[in-house]
């Protein structure tokens, strides 16, 4: 059935307008746009938005189904209105082959809600020893464009040279967990004043940026395109400036916990705030923000990283890292770049959809709001607020470090290809 999308604002410009919804596609924009036998439905004035992407997300299955599946995390996507996630590799079996890739592409597809990317293992088993068969990944019914350790940093320069160079002839990218592991053994938070004063072993800074500078280098010397994980230090940023000052095909992300929390968080020594790389110092924070408003930065990708109870609700030392993303995305980068000026509703389209969407080499994803295009799109009401209840979430886990947070922007709705996947917070059945 058609939709009639009533008093929107694309981009959150100009005055409302209605959109009409046929096929799958836009077909009109304006005013006075005739609804047929539309479904109509008042949006109140709603910000419009490309629906988003996000290229770093951890669904656990296979492998961790306790914590999240691909139906849940789906769930979970679809509500913090995402449209296309790339899932991590490293599930148990590791997704290092075309069996597994296959099997997730699958699942996502059958689940409906967003579009699921299964991202490919750079390395067989994730172990840093020997390539992963990019080629046959690349070729599967999966198509997988992104290639990544995750959680683990390929750190052989040498194996990393050699993805660099398989990924160009596939038109695919690597994205590295930039950690230099013989300077993090051990570590637990933020090499600084306050691990310091708590004891906890140190997770220096230069341990990423030493990485990304090495590969950097590498990407520049081969040619190849370069994607930085989690981006978490002021170094970092620095560092890829001056990257793509020289021309090096290097895209880097940011998760919104790196954008709004900062090591002031440890003294409670609640493991919900212990994540790879670690909440750094507020400064690292600001210097993050400005850097994704000047697209130093590419985009914001969540790392949403489900765990057990049993697996954080632990002392700080044995406890999992990582933290729950999908839901609160979106209202963390209103209120860490939108409130204060450093975004426009245009630079939130780049860069939780539009980069993302290019960098993953999505050419469906990430489309201007016209007619003719996919009615992939995410509703926002700019104005509201909501206070985040992990138990509420669609995750199965529930370690959100937001937990009783009141944060501004609501997702409304989330469309794929013309058709609901979330609405007023529940999700298409
Ligand atoms: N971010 C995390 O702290 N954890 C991730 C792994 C990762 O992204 O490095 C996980 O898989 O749990
Ligand atoms: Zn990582
Ligand atoms: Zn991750």
């Amino acid at each position: 059935m058609p939709l009639l999308l009533r008093g929107v604002r694309p981009y959150g410009e100009g005055d409302p307008v209605d959109i009409l919804v046929r096929d799958g596609l836009v077909a009109a924009i304006g005013a006075d746009v005739d609804d047929g036998d539309a479904r109509v439905l008042e949006l109140a004035g709603a910000v419009v938005l490309p629906g988003f992407v996000d290229l770093h997300t951890h669904l656990r299955e296979p492998g961790r189904e306790d914590t999240e599946t691909i139906a849940t995390g789906s769930a979970a996507a679809a509500l913090g209105g995402y449209t296309a996630v790339f899932a991590m590799a490293n599930t148990d079996p590791v997704a290092d082959n075309a069996v597994v890739v296959e099997h997730v592409w699958r699942r996502g597809r059958e689940v409906g809600l967003v579009d699921v990317h299964p991202v490919g293992a750079v390395t067989v088993g994730l172990a840093g020893e020997k390539l992963a068969e990019l080629g046959t990944m690349a070729n599967s019914l999966a198509r997988v464009r992104v290639f990544s350790d995750d959680g683990r940093c390929v750190h052989d320069p040498l194996l990393m040279r050699r993805a660099l160079e398989y990924s160009t002839a596939l038109d695919a990218v690597v994205a590295q967990h930039a950690e230099e592991p013989r300077l993090t053994v051990g570590a637990q938070a933020h090499e600084g004043e306050a691990a310091a004063r708590l004891g906890l072993a140190g997770w220096p800074a230069v341990a990423e940026e030493s990485i990304v500078a090495r590969d950097c280098l590498l990407a520049h010397h081969t040619g190849a395109r370069l994607h930085v994980c989690h981006v978490s230090t002021a170094g970092t940023a620095e560092i890829l400036r001056q990257a793509k000052e020289r021309g090096t095909r290097v895209s880097a992300e940011v998760t919104p916990h790196h954008l709004l929390l900062d090591d002031g968080r440890l003294a409670g020594y609640d493991p919900v705030n212990k994540v790879n790389p670690p909440l750094r110092t507020a400064a690292d924070t600001a210097a993050l923000r400005e850097a994704l408003a000047a697209g130093v930065l590419d985009c914001v990708a969540t790392d949403h990283a489900p765990h057990a109870p049993q697996d954080k609700d632990c002392e700080w030392a044995s406890a999992r890292p990582g933290m729950l993303g999908l839901q609160t995305a979106l209202s963390v980068v209103v209120s860490t770049m939108v409130q204060p000026g450093l975004l426009d509703w245009r630079g939130v389209a780049r860069v939780m959809s539009e980069r993302p969407a290019e960098i993953g080499g999505l050419a469906d994803q990430g489309r201007p709001i016209e007619v003719g295009e996919p009615a992939t799109l995410t509703l926002v009401d700019a104005s509201a607020t909501w206070t985040v209840r992990g138990a509420e979430l669609a995750s199965i886990a529930h370690n959100t470090p937001y937990e009783g947070m009141e944060l501004p922007g609501r997702v409304v709705m989330t469309l794929l290809r013309g058709r609901i996947t979330a609405y007023e917070g529940e999700v298409a059945t």
